[in-house]
């Protein structure tokens, strides 16, 4: 499989970006900027293809690109932010994605949805219902993937900025968690707390490999444990700006 992969280089106001649960601490921009180079890197160097949506330089959170978008198979959702802040991030994604040949939906006033709110796994998609995302953004995200026959699910989110802030899955869709942010576990069947919250945000390369932060050693050593290979990432001027490993980047189907 073709396997590609959006990503953003990281806006020259990136320290402005938008705080909802953690206090702000100074942002290292020369730091950031090395961070996403290595970062782009491990994808590049694991076989992703990596395709830059044009910056903007105006849009401090802007390299957060997985909250413009939900791809799923063809089709490319484009979200509609619930930062104002951050609603003129989607054009830029647009345009790449419609070049590449995506069919495009969007999500529509008064509906909200980012991104990082939004879990795929096998046919379910969990959608966090919560600070960013509305429930008429679910609702429009369900009606677009139903054609697909993915079953939406909404998960009430209260602890943590997105659904992907909190909860991610493994590749045999085992759902990794930190459990301080996670309102309910039992929405899945299988739920597996890690002890490091950077621990918790995996991004799925292949059948057997992850993408994590290097914050998090405990829990990549969890993670060997069970079998993955772990490729890990310092994103340290990320996680400052309540980012993670799986908001800077966007993987592409076909
Ligand atoms: C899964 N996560 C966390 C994301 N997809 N996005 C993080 C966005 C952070 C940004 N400062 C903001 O507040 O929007």
């Amino acid at each position: 499989m073709n396997r590609r992969a959006l990503v953003r280089r990281p806006s020259p106001r990136l320290a402005e970006g938008l705080l909802t649960h953690i206090d702000r601490v100074p942002v290292d921009l020369a730091l950031a900027e090395r961070q996403w180079e290595a970062y782009v890197a491990a994808l590049q160097a694991e076989g992703w293809e990596t395709i830059e949506v044009p910056p903007a330089p105006d849009c401090p959170d802007s390299v957060f690109v997985e909250d413009t978008v939900v791809m799923y198979d063809d089709l490319a959702v484009l979200t509609r932010p619930g930062a104002d802040e951050r609603k003129p991030e989607v054009a830029g994604t647009e345009q790449v994605l419609r070049d590449l040949g995506y069919r495009i939906a969007r999500i529509e006033a008064p509906g909200t949805l980012d991104g990082g709110d939004v879990l795929k796994h096998d046919g379910t998609v969990w959608v966090g219902l919560g600070g960013r995302t509305n429930r008429a953004g679910i609702d429009q995200l369900a009606a677009h993937l139903a054609p697909l026959g993915a079953s939406v699910v909404a998960v009430p989110l209260t602890k943590a900025l997105h659904l992907k802030s909190a909860v991610t899955a493994l590749p045999d869709g085992t759902v990794v968690g930190w459990d301080e942010v996670v309102d309910d576990p039992a929405v899945w069947s299988s739920y597996l707390p890690v002890p490091e919250e950077p621990g918790s945000h995996v991004v799925l390369l292949d059948d057997s490999t992850v993408l994590m932060s290097s914050a998090a050693p405990r829990t990549r050593a969890l993670y060997e444990e069970r079998g993955l290979r772990v490729v890990a990432v310092d994103v340290t001027e990320y996680e400052k700006l309540e980012g993670c490993v799986t908001c800077l980047s966007v993987r592409l189907r076909g």
